[in-house]
């Protein structure tokens, strides 16, 4: 059977890669998805409004929505302090064995839980089965009309403190307009816009930071 595009890009990052360097594993999908195949990775320029919020926010226990490859989670993990952990979920059963591969490459499997499901059945699931107290920093860039519905939920779940922050990818494109109206008419979010462009590509997108005031 022929392969998948994330299998080939895991084969670039497993022959060029340097193992235990995660730059070079970004460089690497960066340098894949921009010349040979398009992929949605939050990618290079949104990449740095990402490590930018995540230095800012400095979480001790991180959650993303969407793994995909494994791209913006080692974007995250590479930054995070030593006791951290950044617990990341993806419902494709197809590219949670590339995002555990790709992330092992890049030497940040001991700071990476990648749990397969939706988020809608794990995130009920984070303080019971996986000892979560509160998230300091969450990451949304799954399914883009879940990102609403599944932070209502993170709030009913007790998942959320003051100070935490939450950052959404795609707000532009492909779009999150529900979650966009939600989180700006809410007072219990602050909300700063990031004006960017879509990964590889000259389309505009933006990604949106919102502060849980508690
Ligand atoms: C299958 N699947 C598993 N996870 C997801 C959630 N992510 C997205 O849907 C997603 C889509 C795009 C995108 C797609 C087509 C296009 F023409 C332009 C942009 C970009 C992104 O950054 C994304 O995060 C989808
Ligand atoms: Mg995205």
């Amino acid at each position: 059977m022929d392969q998948s595009k994330e299998q080939r890009i895991l084969n670039s990052v497993s022959y060029n890669a340097v193992k235990g360097d995660p730059e070079s594993v970004l460089d690497c999908i960066d340098k894949y998805c921009s010349q040979k195949e398009w992929a949605m990775n939050v990618g290079d320029e949104k990449g740095l409004i990402l490590d930018n919020v995540v230095k800012e926010a400095d979480p001790t226990t991180a959650l993303e929505l969407g793994t995909y490859c494994g791209y913006s989670a080692i974007r995250i993990a590479r930054l995070l302090k030593p006791k951290a952990h950044l617990f990341s979920i993806e419902f494709n059963p197809e590219f949670v064995p590339i995002a555990k591969e790709i992330i092992e490459i890049a030497g940040l499997s001991d700071k990476v839980t990648i749990l397969e499901g939706h988020a809608q059945d794990i995130i009920p699931q984070l303080k019971s089965k996986y000892d979560v107290d509160t998230l300091d920093f969450v990451f949304l860039d799954h399914w883009k009309e879940r990102y609403a519905p599944d932070t209502i939920l993170l709030e009913e779940c007790g998942l959320l403190r003051k100070g935490s922050i939450l950052l959404a990818d795609n707000i532009i494109y492909p779009g999150a307009p529900e979650f966009l109206e939600y989180i700006r008419n809410h007072k219990r979010f602050e909300c700063t816009n990031y004006p960017s462009h879509l990964e590889y590509m000259k389309v505009e997108d933006a990604m949106e930071k919102a502060v849980y005031l508690g």
